[in-house]
């Protein structure tokens, strides 16, 4: 069984609609954008840990987090999964390190 990043997107985009009462994801929405942005910067930091400690299960489970927060911090700014997906997309051709030294450049 797997699942893809957009399918995720869209459950988050359904269920920020639902009662706080029966929706973890409608409970952070509910909180406001900065409370989610908080809440992703708190699993990022777990998913750190467990990378530093060379957990491997561990950061499994903590990525899994990253990922349904990153996504509930964008439906929170309504920034869709496809524009981030679209600007990945348009540095498919140039490599990080060219990327990088055309921005000190400026
Ligand atoms: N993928 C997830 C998902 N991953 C994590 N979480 C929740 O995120 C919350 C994290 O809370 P906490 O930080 O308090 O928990 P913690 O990280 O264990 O932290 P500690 O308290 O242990 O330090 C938990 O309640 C998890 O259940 C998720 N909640 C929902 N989803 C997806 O969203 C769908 C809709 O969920 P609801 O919005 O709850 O209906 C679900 O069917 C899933 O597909």
């Amino acid at each position: 069984m797997t699942m893809t990043l957009e399918e995720l997107a869209k459950t988050v985009a359904k269920r920020a609609k639902a009662d706080p009462e029966d929706s973890w994801t409608a409970r952070l929405i509910a909180k406001g954008p900065e409370k989610c942005a908080e809440k992703f910067g708190e699993e990022a930091i777990e998913a750190i840990i467990e990378a530093a400690k060379g957990n491997r299960a561990g950061l499994t489970a903590e990525a899994a987090d990253v990922l349904f927060h990153f996504l509930v911090m964008l439906e929170a700014r309504k920034v869709p999964l496809s524009d981030v997906m679209d600007e990945l997309a348009k540095r498919q051709k140039r490599s990080g390190l060219a990327e990088k030294a055309a921005r000190k450049g400026l």
